[in-house]
């Protein structure tokens, strides 16, 4: 006769490690909570790992050789020969302990929380179901609730041939160790954008194939033309309105059919075309949702109904560590009863990190149409700024402001350019808080920075 496991008992089950997961499974067992944290492959998720952390690793050392390349014209000439082995090293040993999550571990568990590595399912209102390594099962329930944060998986686009050869994901490109000597980049998003120039900064023969009609498709269009033309300016092939209809691979060479009748060969194909949310085998049906859909409703406290939160990209609110980190702030609050604001997301930012960098806050210009607004516009070129002007080679870029008329206050912004990101922060604020225009045409800006040109992009607004 087979045993009947008891389900173990707890307050709080939380199912993926990202980000936001780990951080509320701390909070809440620091809390006194009794809370179980599972996943399936290493605590702390997509970010530290296979993401943003090792790829920014990457992103600092090409920006390193643009630098250099720069300094002839700046300082005197400097004499760098690229070797990807220091970048390689940093990644495996600094940022992911060669891809091992022993420490986080460890942290979480030191907080009081249980980690299991396994599959985690929900198995009815409360409960979860975690398949573990060795083919057990544990059993558990969760008397205040389950907080689901499993992220998403590099998409594999339908095409032809594609799925039968050994193409890179973003998992493969940063455990890279050594570099091929071409590449095509299947994607002309944020993945796809910071990559690619990396690579081609190391010296690698880098193709972009875009399907949209631009690269970074979520920016305003003059940041996808002008990341678009440095790109190419620096030896990169940008196709756009491109379609990759079939894939091969033989002898090392990966030979890629487009839509026009072209065809290219590479040494590495990086598929870089959107994500596949994990929610497809995470028992959804067992609570009355439903398994194939694109991401999980939440309301302004991630609850997706009573006991159930969800928090991270499968949010569909922006797949972004600071999202998932946001988030994972609000549920914690609603478990432990905790008073706290809503979730907002009318300032949302978020920054590529190609050089230039891209960033923007809140909405883009047409969004803004879109949403019936009394849209007035100003931009200014950011290297024809004081500071673009001293900094020289390297200091392309924009500033673009997107102003509510009726109300008064900047509702989206974009930065292109050296420090975007830290520049649009700026820009983030006076959106959050709604900052009256007039309020900052009255502000004094330091001369000579970057960030002066907020106040030329709103002397332009019209
Ligand atoms: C190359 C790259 C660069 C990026 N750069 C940036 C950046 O610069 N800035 C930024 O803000 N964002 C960046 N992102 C996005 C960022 O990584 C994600 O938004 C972030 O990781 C948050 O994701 P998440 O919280 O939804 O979960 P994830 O980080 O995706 O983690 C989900 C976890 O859930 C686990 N899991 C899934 N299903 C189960 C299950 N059934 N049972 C148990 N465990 C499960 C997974 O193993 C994983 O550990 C980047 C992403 C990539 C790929
Ligand atoms: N710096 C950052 O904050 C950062 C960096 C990397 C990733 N991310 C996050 O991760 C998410 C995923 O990034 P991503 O770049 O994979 O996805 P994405 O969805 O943003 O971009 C993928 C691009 O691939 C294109 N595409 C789709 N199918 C294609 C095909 N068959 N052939 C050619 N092109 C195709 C799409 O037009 C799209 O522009 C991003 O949306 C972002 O939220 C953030």
């Amino acid at each position: 006769m087979q045993a009947v496991t008891e389900d173990e008992q707890y307050d709080v089950v939380v199912v993926g490690l990202g980000p936001g997961g780990e951080a509320l499974a701390t909070a809440t067992a620091k809390a006194g909570l009794r809370v179980l944290a599972v996943d399936r492959h290493l605590v702390g998720g997509e970010c530290p790992y296979y993401g943003c952390i090792p790829s920014k690793m990457m992103v600092r050392a090409a920006d390193t050789l643009a630098e250099a390349g720069r300094a002839a014209e700046l300082a005197g000439e400097v004499s760098v020969v690229p070797s990807w082995t220091p970048v390689a090293r940093r990644v495996s040993e600094q940022a992911t302990a060669g891809w091992d999550d022993t420490v986080a571990v460890e942290r979480l568990e030191s907080a009081g929380a249980t980690v299991v590595h396994g599959i985690g399912r929900l198995a009815g209102p409360g409960r979860v179901e975690v398949e573990r390594p060795d083919g057990g099962t544990l059993r558990a329930a969760a008397a205040r609730g389950v907080v689901l944060n499993p992220g998403t998986r590099p998409a594999a686009p339908p095409v032809d041939g594609l799925a039968g050869t050994p193409y890179w994901t973003n998992r493969d490109a940063l455990q890279a160790t050594e570099l091929p000597g071409s590449l095509v980049v299947l994607g002309g998003g944020p993945i796809g954008c910071e990559l690619a120039q990396v690579f081609a900064r190391f010296g690698v023969r880098v193709t972009i194939v875009q399907h949209g009609d631009r690269l970074v498709p979520a920016d305003e269009p003059e940041a996808s033309a002008l990341l678009a033309d440095v790109l190419v300016g620096e030896g990169l092939r940008v196709m756009t309105g491109a379609e990759a209809t079939s894939v091969s691979y033989a002898d090392g060479t990966f030979t890629i059919g487009l839509g026009s009748g072209e065809t290219l060969t590479a040494d590495r194909l990086l598929v870089a075309a959107g994500r596949t949310p994990n929610l497809d085998d995470l028992g959804l049906e067992t609570v009355g949702l439903d398994p194939t859909a694109r991401t999980l409703d939440v309301d302004d406290r991630m609850r997706v109904q009573d006991g159930l939160w969800a928090i991270g990209d499968v949010t569909g609110k922006g797949a972004f560590t600071h999202v998932s980190m946001y988030q994972s702030g609000i549920a914690q609050r609603d478990l432990l009863g905790d008073d706290g604001p809503p979730a907002s997301y009318h300032a949302l930012p978020h920054v590529t990190f190609t050089d230039p960098e891209v960033a923007a806050v809140g909405l883009t210009e047409q969004q803004a149409r879109d949403a019936g607004l009394a849209v007035r516009v100003g931009s200014t070129p950011l290297e024809q700024s004081s500071r673009g002007f001293t900094h020289g080679p390297g200091a392309r870029g924009l500033v673009k402001v997107v102003e509510d008329a009726d109300r008064g206050v900047l509702v989206g912004a974009t930065v292109v350019g050296p420090a975007g990101g830290e520049i649009i922060g700026a820009l983030a604020v006076a959106v959050h808080a709604g900052v009256p225009v007039e309020v900052l045409r009255s502000m004094i800006y330091a001369y000579p920075t970057f960030h002066r040109a907020i106040e030329t992009a709103i002397g332009d607004l019209s």
